[in-house]
């Protein structure tokens, strides 16, 4: 921290009025003797902190561990150092900046559920935050000072606003419909079944927060969203190369985008007329909407006087329900399916379950949760079996210096849940890499202790859960229990007609992970059922041409076109 504060404040004109008096040779002498100095100081006090830390690999001056990083993947690396170093707490330096990793569901609990005062902060992030989405855009914020809090809370409330549990279930009948519409969907192009999902979990956020659904897979609502998630989802898994490193050493994040080939085009001022981004007018576009007077941007745009909320925050607010809301949504339905396919024996309880309670002439409904005991195991297992969100999202940090066994954490850390390392751990879940729904069953003899009623980290902790869970939870709920009801889903074949396999452990290595693409044969299991998806599906479409629309902005060429032309 010094060395940097040094090289940033020091005035370029008492170098060169130094070099004139004193000689070249003299003053870069000097110049190396205050940088090895200033880089011993700089070691000593990580060495220090590295003693009162949990444990953790030994570091080098200045890159820390972070030569020792995998390529790929890190959370499995953490999840190895804590079995070696046998403890749940791993301490791991990227660069100078000192990471905390939990490896443990009981810890995770104690430290970030049970101590949520304490970790309800955001370190300072420069990939994700200060280039990326904004240090002030509520997934990212920190909450050190009272007036920090005081709009973290704004947020916070503002969002539950739009997807608090209250809320969710208004969206229930049109969560529902565009559930009714992927199996719809399957029936004609199964083998799209990526493009259904992302169709679908985009459509249920973009009704919420601007009235306006997403009938065609191909919008670039989707496809250009989804495309900057996972970008920034790889940008920011930690590791060994830029733009990670800039986390490190955030002065090269102040050189300009022109010369710093390193900072791959992040913090890139956009420019539009208005001065407003993408999601603004976006929102403001549905403001001036007629109809839908309970949408979110419009709720926004009434309570922003009350809040004096700036047009940044409408956007991120808006923007949040995509950004957070369809990736990790459609990406756990990709799972659900690889799961299917690979453990083909756990559909068995949930059709008996399903024909018993549901039958074939309707699909099931939410209120049928109750009276579907498998089924709402099989869904928490999707989510613990193989988590969107691998490493719990962002990290949190701690507003003060804090002690666990006497270890020191201190204020402002980075402190990630390794959701990888919780859900694999075989004392709260054995054989973890078997997906087997019975796990959630009470009193089953597969089910253990684990701290929380959720029985699953997915979500993250504390003041930081995910603001959208009922959402995501209720409608995995229906659209998994709708294609485990409607459909048979069995080994594609290739050319000579023998079964093509899937790996359960090709992921993508953003930290929103998701299967990398496999094939896989879904078929209606019966006639009955495929009318009854049918008939379901052209009603569900019916329902849903109120929310028919269209937008005049597309991102990929928001920041393009000159406003003169009044085109985006
Ligand atoms: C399967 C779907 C989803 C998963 C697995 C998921 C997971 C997560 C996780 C792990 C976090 C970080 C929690 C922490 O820091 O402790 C988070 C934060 C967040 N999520 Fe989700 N999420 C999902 C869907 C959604 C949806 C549908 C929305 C909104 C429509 C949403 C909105 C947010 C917001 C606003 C935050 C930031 C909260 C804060 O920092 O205070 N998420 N999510």
């Amino acid at each position: 921290m010094a060395i940097e504060k040094l090289i940033e404040t020091l005035p370029l004109h008492y170098l060169q009025h130094s070099i004139s008096n004193f000689g070249t040779g003299n003053v870069l002498l000097a110049v190396l003797v205050t940088a090895v100095v200033g880089i011993l100081a700089d070691y000593a006090w990580m060495l220090y902190l590295r003693s009162k830390m949990p444990p953790g690999p030994w570091p080098l001056p200045i890159v820390g561990n972070t030569y020792q990083l995998p390529d790929n993947k890190p959370w499995i690396y953490f999840e190895t150092l804590s079995k070696k170093y046998n403890t749940p707490l791993i301490t791991y330096w990227i660069g100078r900046n000192p990471t905390v990793w939990i490896n443990d569901a009981w810890t995770a609990n104690e430290l970030l559920d049970k101590r949520a005062g304490i970790y309800c902060s955001r370190p300072r992030m420069l990939v994700f935050a200060e280039l990326g989405a904004g240090q002030n855009n509520l997934v990212n914020m920190i909450t050190t000072t009272q007036a920090e809090r005081d709009r973290f809370r704004v947020q916070r409330k503002l969002t539950h606003q739009g997807v608090g549990i209250q809320q969710v279930k208004r969206y229930r009948s049109f969560q529902n419909d565009e559930s009714k519409l992927v199996a719809y969907d399957m029936l004609t192009t199964p083998e799209d079944y990526v493009a259904h999902f992302e169709r679908y979990a985009t459509s249920v956020v973009s009704t919420i927060g601007f009235g306006r659904r997403v009938s065609d897979p191909k919008d670039p609502i989707i496809t250009e969203v989804i495309a900057v998630m996972h970008r920034a989802a790889d940008l920011n898994v930690p590791g060994k190369s830029f733009p990670m490193l800039m986390e490190t050493f955030p002065i090269l994040a102040k050189f300009p985008n022109e010369i710093a080939p390193w900072k791959q085009g992040l913090g890139a001022r956009g420019k539009s007329h208005r001065n407003h981004d993408f999601f603004y007018s976006l929102a403001a576009e549905a403001n001036e909407n007629p109809g839908h007077e309970d949408c979110y941007s419009k709720l926004l745009f009434k309570e922003a006087p009350k809040y004096n909320l700036r047009s940044q925050e409408i956007s991120a607010l808006t923007g949040n329900l995509f950004g957070a809301g369809s990736d990790t949504s459609s990406s756990t339905l990709i799972t659900a399916i690889l799961a299917m396919r690979a453990f083909p024996e756990t559909l068995v309880p949930a059709w008996e379950e399903l024909d018993r309670v549901v039958g074939s002439e309707r699909s099931p409904a939410f209120e049928d949760d109750a009276n579907l005991p498998y089924m709402r195991a099989f869904t928490k297992e999707v989510f613990r079996w193989r988590s969107v969100a691998i490493i719990g999202g962002q990290p949190h940090a701690p507003v003060q210096d804090d002690y666990y066994n006497g270890y020191l954490i201190p204020k402002s850390t980075w402190v990630q849940g390794n959701v990888w390392a919780i859900h694999r751990n075989e004392r709260e879940f054995p054989d973890p890499d078997r997906f087997n729904p019975s796990r959630f069953l009470k009193d089953h003899p597969d089910s253990r202790p684990f701290p929380g009623e959720k029985g699953y980290m997915t979500f993250g902790w504390g003041r930081r859960v995910c603001s959208g869970q009922a959402l995501a939870e209720q409608g995995t709920w229906l659209t998994v229990a709708r294609l485990v009801w409607g459909f048979k889903i069995e080994p594609a074949l290739d050319e000579s007609g023998k079964p093509i396999p899937v790996d359960i452990f090709d992921y993508t290595n953003g930290l929103n992970m998701r299967p990398r693409p496999f094939k896989v044969s879904i078929k209606p299991r019966s006639e009955a059922i495929r009318q009854t998806i049918i008939r379901e599906g052209e009603q569900a479409l019916a329902d849903l041409a109120q929310y028919e629309g269209v937008t005049r902005y597309r991102m990929s060429t928001f920041y393009k076109q000159s406003p003169e032309k009044g085109k985006y």
